[in-house]
């Protein structure tokens, strides 16, 4: 179907809530697109000069590099996007390359300083190299990383990603999130057709023609506390695991089974350079990777919605010091002296499978979150990001936002390989790993480090998944079920008693119990037969 709707009448420029068109200064001239892009003309403005608070990021890192974030254009844009974090930087960037007019707005556009989004799996730097971002990861001081070490009491085992049939380059990466964020947002904001502002997006505005409610934009506070309005055919929320606008635009049903608490280790070394160090500890799960040459992650696992801050040096002192490695007591216990404690809530909330709000989109931690330890979230991400560069290329107006809806339900479908592998192995191992009083869960425990520590198939199989790089859910449950055989197995052989019996019968209801509403909250159908889903095939509206 062809859309012929002209969407320089439908939204008008941004203006503030006074009706006054929100760009008030700089030298606005007709601009040319260098792309081909058969847009109504618009008027942009193009290098306008606005202070920004990009400008003022300090590090010595990128004070050779950062430039004003211009107000590129002052016409409507195709697309809003809300929040320029991980996602919405590298959702405009796509865009914009595709030859979109994109308006970002964003609450802090200063270097965030946050715990999260500090590893990035094989299968996610894939994706930014897709992306054409990968140059991101340069100059911010990122660490290779190949793989895991997985201690359990006093044996570990070391697992590597498979990285054998790739380049050098591919691997994990661990960095500083505000670092690797602030370099997204530079690179984005030097296109000529991205606008990005700092404001805060209080309201989908949206239009109620009595059969189909539409968002036609948004309404947003800047710092002088001034409110805008701004109109696009589509507007993409990208705000986050704390998202106040997801709430009109899906059900979401968010779960927060435990709390991260964060410090930072200086000058020391990991027993295994380039690998995450990942310890199923007594009490809880703690993690530990290098973020830079000189500073190390500490990620204690706190199960629990709220994780007090009062007494949590002196737990940390007395119950977690001893669980991590020797070599790391002394750095830890100077971590928590130094006092700088962080906490953050682990929080997981399934995609809903067809929001179908025209105008609007929801990605990133807004729209799907599974538990953080696998640090799997970029890596979805950026994956849905690709896909839907992918649906939105071939299409030029998008302001038939119903026939675009429609079209984007393939969206669902198609990013649940991905999407559903990581998220289903987040969330199910995480509770495989988690400390139970429970006989059978300890089982399950144990065996699945012993499966993991057996080497060559076992671990290779489960490394390719956990990286990102073979995003096949029918393969996880392959190795989830053979897991828990082999937990079983163990059990009943060489002689099985009637104890023994009735402990393996349990484990496998634990394992069903855990990974069978997993699979249910993404779907069976989108997760297994895909191919069975009219949407599948969607063409594009408007070839
Ligand atoms: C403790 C923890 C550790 C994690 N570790 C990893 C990891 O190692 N690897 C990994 O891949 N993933 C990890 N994740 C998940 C990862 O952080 C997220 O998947 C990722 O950051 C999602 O990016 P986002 O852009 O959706 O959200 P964010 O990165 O949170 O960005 C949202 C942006 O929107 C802005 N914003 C919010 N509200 C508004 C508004 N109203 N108007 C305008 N702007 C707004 C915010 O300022 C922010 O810049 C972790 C998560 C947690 C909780």
């Amino acid at each position: 179907m062809s859309i012929r709707c002209c969407s320089a009448m439908l939204y008008p420029p941004s203006v503030n809530c006074s009706g006054k068109t929100a760009i008030t200064s700089g030298c606005h001239s007709a601009s040319k697109f260098s792309y081909n892009k058969p847009h109504t003309p618009l008027l942009f403005s193009t290098h306008l000069p606005i202070a920004s608070p990009l400008l003022k990021t300090t590090t010595a890192l990128r004070r050779n590099t950062t430039r004003l974030p211009p107000l590129r254009f002052s016409g409507a844009a195709d697309v809003i996007i809300v929040g320029a974090g991980v996602v919405g930087s590298a959702l405009t960037y796509a865009l914009a390359k595709d030859g979109r007019r994109v308006h970002v707005i964003e609450k802090d556009l200063r270097e965030p300083d946050r715990i999260v989004g500090e590893v990035l799996l094989p299968g996610g730097y894939l994706k930014l190299i897709e992306l054409g971002l990968e140059d991101c990861l340069e100059e911010i001081d990122a660490q290779r990383m190949i793989g895991y070490v997985l201690y359990k009491d006093e044996k570990k085992t070391k697992l590597h990603y498979p990285l054998e049939k790739f380049s050098y380059d591919v691997a994990g990466r661990s960095f500083h999130n505000g670092r690797f964020v602030q370099r997204m947002r530079e690179k984005t904001s030097t296109l000529e057709n991205v606008r990005m502002e700092q404001g805060t997006v209080t309201t989908l505005l949206k239009q109620d023609n009595k059969t189909v409610i539409t968002v036609i934009g948004v309404q947003y506070k800047t710092k002088d506390g001034q409110e805008h309005k701004a109109y696009a055919p589509l507007t993409v929320v990208c705000d986050g695991c704390f998202s106040n606008l997801r709430q009109s635009l899906c059900r979401p049903k968010v779960e927060v089974p435990s709390c991260f608490v964060g410090l930072v280790l200086e000058n020391c070394q990991l027993p295994f350079e380039n690998y995450a160090h990942i310890i199923l500890a007594d009490l809880s799960i703690i993690i530990l990777y290098r973020i830079s040459s000189t500073k190390v992650r500490c990620l204690v696992d706190i199960p629990g919605q709220k994780v007090p801050l009062p007494g949590m040096a002196n737990y940390l002192k007395t119950i977690v010091t001893s669980q991590i490695p020797y070599e790391l007591h002394d750095a830890f216990i100077s971590a928590i002296d130094r006092g700088n404690i962080r906490i953050m809530p682990n929080s997981s909330m399934p995609a809903d499978p067809y929001p179908t709000t025209p105008g609007a989109l929801l990605l990133g931690d807004a729209f799907n979150m599974r538990h953080p330890w696998a640090g799997g979230g970029m890596t979805v991400a950026l994956s849905d990001i690709v896909v839907l560069q992918d649906l939105l290329k071939p299409i030029r107006d998008l302001s038939d936002s119903t026939s675009l809806c429609r079209h984007l339900e393939s969206f669902y479908i198609l990013r649940k390989p991905m999407a559903s592998t990581i998220n289903t192995l987040a969330d199910a191992l995480y509770k495989v790993f988690s400390v139970s009083p429970d006989e059978a869960r300890k089982q399950l425990r144990q065996a699945t480090f012993d499966y993991l520590s057996l080497g060559r198939f076992f671990s290779s199989g489960y490394m390719s998944l956990f990286s990102g790089l073979n995003p096949f859910p029918l393969s996880l449950v392959l190795h989830f079920s053979a897991t828990v055989f082999y937990g079983v197995g163990r059990l009943l052989l060489p002689f099985p008693s009637f104890k023994r019996l009735r402990i393996g019968a349990r484990l496998v209801s634990c394992a069903l119990g855990i990974i069978l509403p997993v699979i249910k909250a993404e779907g069976v159908r989108q997760m297994f037969f895909a191919a069975s889903i009219p949407s599948f095939y969607k063409d594009p509206p408007g070839r």
